[in-house]
């Protein structure tokens, strides 16, 4: 397995998610508060301001029938479609790939209202994880798929003018289990339901207002996490199921 100069900093902040980000709210202890419900998603967010920049902290829980784990991780982790989920997202470039799993990513976000806009500069990876905990669902995953986004530093960055650089540490863990083949069709994808946990906590950098933020953040990330999943089934459906 080659490694490359920030795998020992993913590998870090992998086991944390999977000891941390991993566990449903309320079980950790911490104070998690749910904040938006739709459907099968629930949102929990934590008040935390650092050197008074919000950066509430994400937790949105999801299941999505008839898709794989990997299913959802390639297409969130996949630079060539990310233009046909992620709405919010203007400049996107590559700029360096570390490894078949592992890019460094430069985006820069639609300006947010009355704010400068905003960029980001991350590290994306995405991993099977071995020997899977059991779903923050209690379901026994039958495979456990993560992609973890964390700011870095590049070179190559050559940002947009004018964009202040935001940090994300972002993770998107997907467990995959089997629903017991109750209904005759012996289509595997009936049978099959990936349950979802994502992260996320970004520093949008620069002063933000309290009372504008809050509200953005918990409409763009349900929109977000609408889209994103919508896009994943609709993609899928008619395909060969890949575990
Ligand atoms: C601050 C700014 C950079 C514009 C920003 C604002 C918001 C909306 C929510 C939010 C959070 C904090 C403050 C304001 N709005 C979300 C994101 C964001 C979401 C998701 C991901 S990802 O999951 O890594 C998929 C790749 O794009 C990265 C960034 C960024």
């Amino acid at each position: 397995l080659t490694s490359h100069r920030f795998s020992q900093e993913l590998s870090k902040r992998v086991q944390d998610h999977l000891l941390e980000s991993i566990q449903p709210p309320g079980v950790d202890g911490d104070k998690w508060q749910l904040c938006a419900e739709e459907g099968k998603m629930k949102m929990y967010t934590r008040e935390l301001i650092r050197d008074g920049i919000i950066c509430d902290p994400l937790k949105a829980i999801h299941k999505i029938e008839k898709v794989t784990a990997r299913e959802v991780c390639h297409n969130f982790w996949l630079s060539d479609v990310r233009k046909e989920w992620e709405g919010s997202v203007e400049e996107f470039r590559v700029l360096e790939k570390l490894d078949d799993s592992t890019v460094i990513i430069y985006q820069s976000h639609k300006r947010i209202w009355p704010s400068a806009p905003r960029d980001c500069l991350y590290l994306s990876s995405i991993l099977k994880i071995d020997n899977p905990p059991p779903t923050a669902n209690g379901h026994e995953a039958h495979d456990t798929w993560m992609v973890c986004n964390f700011s870095v530093d590049h070179a190559e960055a050559n940002p947009v003018p004018g964009c202040v650089r935001a940090t994300i540490e972002v993770a998107l863990i997907c467990q995959t289990y089997i629903t017991s083949p109750d209904d005759r069709s012996d289509a595997i994808r009936d049978h099959i339901t990936c349950d979802i946990v994502y992260v996320a906590s970004i520093n949008p950098g620069g002063l933000a207002p309290a009372s504008f933020l809050r509200p953005f953040q918990k409409r763009e990330y349900a929109k977000f996490l609408r889209t994103f999943t919508t896009y994943v089934q609709d993609k899928t459906k008619d395909k060969d199921v890949s575990f």
